[in-house]
């Protein structure tokens, strides 16, 4: 297993073209947020707003729009029980990012279903927080699309079958080529298991242990991969590295880090990488 390091931010991030409109930046259809978990799908859309992606559609209850727009009126909304409506956006984006705040009712596993019926091969599809926890009990089969799965450990114990203990590199490797997609086990050191080889992430600490900070990735990976769609695993271990870089950053002055400020550091963050060569040491606050 390789360790990742900055460079994949160069890799990724480049200097956008002048010659181009919101469409040249990707379209994301953003799925979750039920009646109790509106925060988890509004830190995700906020993060792939900030991360830049063209167009951010979120569906989600209805209930929880008009907190989303009071925070983020860059996005759209659409009601997650809308499946004629829903169907339809799942098909036309570049990313579907599904699961952060859907719980696992009754509802929510429509809008599962609904979404996983829906999504065609040249997608993205980020399947995150309780699409996981679903998928696994549900035995549902896999979408159509370029899958990411991030799990937890504990959802990666649902889905995989492999205990916490037991999820060492080997049993995790075997059970990523089964599920034909990439796969983050998220933990203090996340790794990252792809069919083009696998990454430790060497950065990140326990300031990230906070709820929403998964939510947050899921979108930060949605926004690279739906703006970034050359190499799907590029923009996804790009997404990843760049969402504890700028954590550590924060953290060096607080003792906690909230996710959404991860995400309001992102446009500061990604200039700066933009901008820089490879002699040029990368920190967003200096
Ligand atoms: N503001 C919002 O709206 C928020 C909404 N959210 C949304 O909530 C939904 C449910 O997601 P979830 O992760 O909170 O719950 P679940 O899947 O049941 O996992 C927790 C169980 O697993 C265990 N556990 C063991 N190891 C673990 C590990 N490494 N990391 C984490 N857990 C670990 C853990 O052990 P315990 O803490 O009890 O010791 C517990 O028993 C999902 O849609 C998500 O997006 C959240 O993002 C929060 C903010
Ligand atoms: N001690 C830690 N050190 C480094 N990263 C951590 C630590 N604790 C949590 N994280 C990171 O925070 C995120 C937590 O994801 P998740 O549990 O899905 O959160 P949520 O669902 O509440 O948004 C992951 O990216 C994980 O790697
Ligand atoms: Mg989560």
């Amino acid at each position: 297993m390789q360790s990742l390091n900055e460079e994949i931010l160069q890799t990724v991030i480049k200097p956008r073209p002048q010659e181009s409109f919101k469409g040249t930046f990707g379209k994301i259809l953003l799925v979750g947020g039920n009646h109790q978990f509106g925060g988890a799908i509004i830190m995700a859309a906020t993060a792939a707003v900030y991360a830049g992606t063209g167009l951010v559609t979120v569906a989600c209850d209805p209930l929880n729009a008009t907190a989303l727009h009071t925070q983020l009126p860059e996005a759209m909304v659409i009601d997650f029980k809308n499946q004629e409506k829903l169907a339809q956006m799942a098909s036309q984006v570049n990313t579907v990012v599904i699961g952060p705040g859907l719980g696992e009712e009754a509802e929510s596993l429509a809008v599962l279903k609904t979404v996983f019926a829906n999504t065609i091969d040249d997608q993205v599809v980020v399947i995150d927080g309780s699409a996981i926890t679903l998928l696994a009990k549900e035995k549902l089969s896999l979408p159509a699309g370029k899958l990411v799965f991030t799990p937890h450990q504990m959802e990666w114990q649902r889905l995989s079958g492999i205990k916490i203990a037991d999820q060492t590199p080997e049993a995790n490797k075997s059970a990523q080529e089964k599920l034909n997609g990439i796969v983050l086990v998220k933990k203090h050191h996340t790794e990252i298991y792809t069919p083009d080889g696998d990454w430790k992430l060497p950065i990140g600490s326990a300031a990230q242990a906070v709820g929403g900070m998964g939510d947050t990735l899921a979108g930060m990976i949605g926004g690279f991969t739906a703006q970034f769609r050359k190499n799907t695993i590029q923009a996804t271990l790009a997404a990843t590295y760049a969402h504890s870089a700028i954590a550590d950053e924060i953290a060096i002055n607080q003792y906690v880090v909230l996710p959404h400020q991860i995400s309001h550091a992102l446009p500061g963050f990604m200039k700066k990488v933009a901008n820089s060569n490879k002699d040029h040491q990368i920190g967003f606050m200096n």
